[in-house]
C-alpha cells in the first residue's frame, strides 16, 4: 500500500507489486485502481503460479512471472518458470502476461510460446551492439506466437 500514491501522484500508469509481500493483495489492486493505474501481481522463481488465485489473476491487468531472483539485471534465465507462463496463460487467456529476468534473442522463444506478451530485457538491449534489432526480434517473436495463439 505504501507508494501507490506516490508512484500515482508521480504519473505512473502501472504500479506492479509482488505477491509474496502482500497479505492483501485485493485491497491493494483496489487501491491502485482507485488511482487509475494499471495493477500488475509479481510472483518470484520459487512461487508457483497456483498462488495467484482466480479471485486475484481475474482482479490483476497484468501478471508478472520473474524468470530471474529479483535483485539485479545480468542473471542467468530460469528455465524452470517457463511453465508458469504457461499456466497462466491457460487460466487467464486476456491477461498481460510478463517475464522479466534473463530475456533475450536465447530465451524469448519459450516465452513468447509459452503466452508472455509483455517482455522485459535489460542486458540484452542495452548490451548489444544493435538494441534496436533486438528489440525488433523480441517483438516479432512475441506478434508471431500471439498471432498463432489467437488467430484473427
Ligand atoms: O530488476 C530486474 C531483476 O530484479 C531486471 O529488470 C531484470 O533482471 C532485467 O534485466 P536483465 O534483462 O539484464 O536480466
Amino acid at each position: 500500500m505504501m507508494w501507490v500514491d506516490d508512484i500515482a501522484d508521480a504519473g505512473g500508469a502501472m504500479y506492479c507489486f509482488h505477491l509474496e509481500a502482500t497479505d492483501d493483495p485485493i485491497s491493494l489492486i483496489e487501491k491502485i485502481h482507485k488511482r487509475n493505474m494499471r495493477a500488475g501481481v509479481a510472483i518470484s522463481p520459487d512461487t508457483p503460479s497456483t498462488a495467484i488465485s482466480d479471485e486475484v489473476g481475474n482482479a490483476a491487468d497484468m501478471l508478472l512471472v520473474m524468470t530471474v531472483y529479483p535483485g539485479r539485471g545480468g542473471q542467468k534465465f530460469i528455465d524452470k518458470c517457463v511453465p508458469k507462463v504457461a499456466e497462466l496463460r491457460a487460466r487467464f487467456p486476456e491477461k498481460d502476461i510478463e517475464v522479466d529476468g534473463g530475456v533475450g534473442p536465447k530465451t524469448i522463444d519459450v516465452c513468447a510460446e509459452a503466452g508472455s506478451n509483455v517482455i522485459v530485457a535489460g542486458t540484452a538491449i542495452f548490451g548489444a551492439d544493435e538494441p534496436g534489432a533486438v528489440i525488433q526480434q523480441l517483438k516479432d517473436t512475441v506478434n508471431t506466437a500471439q498471432a498463432r495463439a489467437k488467430p484473427q
